[in-house]
């Protein structure tokens, strides 16, 4: 046996004790294995241990727009066991080729103390367990964990099935027996919260066909995702209370966010008892998505009393894991995204950065770097002299008020034309130095002139030229320029007239451009607000241009980009 072999077995091990003492409250001991390095850990006797169940490449792969490759669900499975997480659901291995080679391959890495799960539904009608393709393929999966789903809503048996309330109830149990040899079963009671509500006797009675059958965890399941907390509170109660004759059995939850109440409905669960959260990172997932396991775990982590999740670690890497997922599945991120997002900590009205610079609890509900997220604070028109001393630190103008003064009215005075200061840091640092009498220009755009069109002799071809004049020093130099579009034309141009003076230039290059129109009423002839983000071996910076004309726009964002990292990198004019 090799030494992850022993590894895995002495952390399941410690897991199924924690399991077990978990459900009398006792003492708790919990494997802690976080990138790479493995420990035990003893959680004191008040704090509950809630085991996290990751569904982001089952569940999350049926959101819309949510495609994963095998090696992004191979490298998002050990990013969620670097964090920490209980149990990840690999995915459905009869759906798909992809799914059967993920469980494969997966068995090859070491997870430290998370267990893959294989997901799949009972058996079909009309047939044995054991025949049923579908158990096959999850007892072929070698997964320590599989989790398989039934029907609990009468109406669904009958009327999407077409089997009988008995029928249902066999599918279950024999099921569930059949997958108990081979793994540890987890129980997705699929519409549990409707189900009851139409017929409580039977929805109890499809749990306990499962436990009979050998599940270890009933996870009731808001499918529909429509359900109010009090009620996910009250069902589950009733739950437990139909399933009290089988006290080796514990309950997870696994809502959906239909209702936009997937986080606190799966926390209401956890009021009355369940000891296993099912969601996905970032909330992603069919319709709506899922609850967002981010706020699940910042919440029992951070809010909650009495109870501990990831081993008590794990919480820090949380924004590095919301972003890494993000990526993978080549998603937007959610600026606003609670504990994670990009805006999570964002001051920008000027009294709250008035406050937060006396004492960040004033409006901030946890400290940021908890879960590795940051502070940040913007600078706008709703800015008040707080937030330019906060952002201006180096500038040395913390006692200067008549500067702030100035600076705020050259923002405001920008921002009413269309600039926005948020994203465009670079930009704001050259206000500044403009201001405070530091500017010292590297370079004078005198004129451009930009030529885009198609050639004569193949129609489709699309050319974009730029010829430039500048001044550096005492010298005017032209240049002209080819490039991918008209920008990338002036931006060749600009650099390769400034590299025989500045060549520090060569290692600054450009990694966003965004453009936005700043006034929708004016048609073709609205304002254009452009974004630039550019970056060397160091850092990344944004700048801002405006004007009426997008090549304009384009123009001065290159220009505060460029004299930018002249300035950071304290280069002095050429003359
Ligand atoms: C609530 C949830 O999120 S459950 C998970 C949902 N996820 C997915 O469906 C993604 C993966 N699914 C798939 O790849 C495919 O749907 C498969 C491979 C599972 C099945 O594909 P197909 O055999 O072509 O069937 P199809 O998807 O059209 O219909 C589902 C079949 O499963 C049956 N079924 C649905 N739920 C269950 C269940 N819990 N137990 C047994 N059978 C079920 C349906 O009755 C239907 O069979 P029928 O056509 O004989 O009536
Ligand atoms: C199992 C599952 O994904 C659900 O019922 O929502």
């Amino acid at each position: 046996m090799n030494q992850h072999r022993v590894r895995q077995g002495v952390e399941s091990s410690v897991r199924v004790l924690a399991r077990q003492y978990s459900n009398t409250q006792c003492f708790t001991p919990v494997a802690i294995c976080l990138r790479g390095f493995f420990r035990l850990t003893l959680i004191p006797m008040s704090k509950k241990p809630i085991f996290i169940y990751d569904t982001t490449l089952r569940d999350g792969s049926q959101g819309e727009g949510v495609s994963f490759s095998l090696n992004d669900k191979l490298q998002i499975a050990l990013r969620l066991a670097e964090t920490g997480i209980d149990f990840i659901e690999g995915g459905y291995p009869l759906s798909n080729e992809k799914d059967e080679a993920f469980f494969k391959q997966i068995r090859e890495h070491d997870l430290g103390g998370s267990q893959i799960c294989a997901f799949g539904m009972t058996r079909r009608r009309s047939m044995k367990a054991q025949d049923d393709p579908g158990m096959k393929a999850l007892v072929a999966a070698k997964s320590p964990g599989i989790t398989v789903v039934g029907k609990t809503w009468d109406f669904h048996a009958t009327e999407v099935l077409g089997v009988s309330l008995e029928e249902n109830l066999a599918m279950i149990g024999e099921s569930v027996e059949f997958l108990a040899e081979n793994a540890h079963v987890i129980y997705d009671a699929e519409h549990f919260f409707d189900g009851f509500r139409a017929n409580p006797e039977y929805a109890i009675k499809t749990l306990r066909a499962a436990a009979a059958g050998g599940a270890k965890v009933m996870a009731l399941c808001d499918t529909n995702g429509g359900s109010l907390p009090e009620q996910i509170a009250a069902i589950t109660t009733k739950a437990m209370e139909g399933l009290q004759d089988y006290p080796g059995v514990s309950f997870g939850i696994h809502c959906h966010n239909d209702g936009e109440l997937a986080v606190a409905n799966s926390l209401a669960a956890v009021d009355v008892g369940v000891t296993q959260v099912q969601g996905t990172i970032n909330g992603i997932g069919e319709r709506c998505g899922n609850a967002d396991l981010i706020s699940v775990i910042g919440n029992l982590g951070l809010k909650k009393e009495g109870y501990s999740v990831l081993g008590g670690e794990g919480l820090s890497h949380l924004t590095e894991l919301s972003r890494f997922v993000y990526e993978t599945a080549n998603l937007q991120w959610r600026n606003g995204q609670a504990f994670v997002g990009q805006s999570a900590f964002a001051h920008k009205g000027g009294m709250h950065v008035h406050a937060i610079n006396k004492a960040s609890k004033t409006y901030e509900h946890i400290d940021p770097s908890l879960v590795g997220n940051e502070r940040r604070i913007l600078v706008s028109e709703l800015s008040g002299r707080s937030n330019i001393i906060a952002v201006a630190d180096k500038h040395s103008i913390q006692d200067d008020k008549e500067v702030q003064s100035k600076i705020l009215a050259e923002v405001v005075r920008l921002e009413n034309q269309g600039f926005q200061f948020e994203n465009a840091g670079g930009s704001f640092d050259l206000l500044i130095k403009r201001v405070v009498g530091s500017f010292t220009p590297h370079f004078s755009p005198l004129k451009y002139r930009v030529v885009a069109g198609e050639t004569s002799a193949d129609e489709r071809d699309v050319y974009s030229e730029a010829i430039l004049k500048i001044r550096i020093g005492d010298q005017d130099v032209f240049n002209a320029a080819e490039g991918h579009g008209p920008v990338n034309a002036l931006d060749t141009a600009l650099r390769e007239v400034l590299l025989p003076f500045y060549p520090q230039l060569r290692d600054m290059h450009l990694v966003d451009y965004k453009v936005r129109v700043v006034d929708n009423g004016a048609g073709t002839a609205a304002g254009t607000r452009v974004n630039i983000e550019s970056g060397d071996k160091e850092e990344t910076w944004g700048t801002i241009g405006v004007s009426d004309n997008i090549i304009e726009a384009s123009f001065q964002a290159l220009l505060d980009s460029v004299e930018y990292k002249l300035h950071k990198d304290n280069v002095t004019p050429a003359t």
